[in-house]
């Protein structure tokens, strides 16, 4: 059976949900007039409930953010987790910051206020999957330790999951699957992430893929080991 929430409070200037909501990791766990332009408005709760929705995908709605330089392999982690867990019956959506790039964020440069913009959107989009009860996976450079943080800020704690591909540059930059370190070198790109831009690394990030000596771990082990994290820490389940 699933579980109907009677409304929250909600506080006379519609700037929050009270804190009984805290209990359920709902999406009004954190609802704050930080940044918000709009007055007057009041947020409005429905009775199906995050718990509901999990219950229903036997699941926990979280979500996986992995950050790395170009070429760190964030996209081919992605998908081999996206398919593995797939596998395993679970729900999940994959964000990538290339893809993201097309619609939602197609108005947004590379200067760190536009990355800071961008990690914001899809932060807060990640938000709404993992609220929706689905595992969301989102693979984006993000090389601001704040915006990362920040993202980390909106959600119940625990839900934000860090995985950092740590690889060296020049890895990265031998792969260089799209030409862009090339490209950068040559000058033709300015402020290209790990090149003439900066990519500040996470300090406390849940997960680390690393390359073992000369040797970098096969897609599917990478997907593994976030599998295992997730499995102990009780998201495959409701
Ligand atoms: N200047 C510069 N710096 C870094 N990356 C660049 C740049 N210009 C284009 N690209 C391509 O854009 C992809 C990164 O987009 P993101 O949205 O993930 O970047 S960021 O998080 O806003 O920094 C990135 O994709 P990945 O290689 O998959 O990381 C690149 O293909
Ligand atoms: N675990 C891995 N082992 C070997 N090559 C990999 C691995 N992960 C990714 N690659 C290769 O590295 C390149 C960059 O991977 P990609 O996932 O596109 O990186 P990113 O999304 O971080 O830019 C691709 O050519 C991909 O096939």
């Amino acid at each position: 059976m699933f579980s109907l929430k009677t409304s929250g409070e909600v506080n006379s200037n519609g700037g929050g949900i009270s804190s009984s909501d805290e209990s359920n990791g709902s999406i009004c766990h954190e609802i704050s007039t930080k940044g918000r332009r709009s007055m007057n408005i009041v947020w409005h709760k429905c009775s199906v409930e995050k718990i509901d929705r999990q219950e229903l995908l036997q699941q926990k709605g979280c979500v996986i953010w992995i950050t790395g330089l170009s070429g760190s392999g964030k996209s081919t982690l992605a998908c081999s987790l996206t398919r593995a867990l797939h596998s395993r019956g679970k729900l999940t959506y994959v964000l990538d910051g290339d893809n993201l790039r097309h619609g939602l964020n197609s108005d947004l440069t590379f200067k760190a206020e536009d990355r800071a913009e961008n990690i914001r959107r899809i932060g807060e989009v990640a938000k709404l999957f993992s609220d929706s009860g689905v595992i969301c996976i989102a693979s984006v450079i993000s090389p601001y330790r704040k915006d990362r943080d920040a993202c980390r800020s909106i959600l119940p704690d625990g839900d934000f999951i860090e995985v950092f591909m740590d690889m060296p540059l020049h890895v990265c930059e031998a792969r260089d699957p799209k030409g862009l370190y090339k490209l950068a070198r040559a000058g033709k790109i300015e402020g290209f992430t790990g090149v003439d831009d900066p990519y500040e690394p996470p300090l406390n990030s849940e997960i680390i893929i690393q390359m073992e000596g000369e040797v970098c771990s096969s897609p599917e082990v990478m997907a593994e080991k976030v599998i295992s994290y997730l499995d102990a820490k009780g998201y495959l389940q409701a």
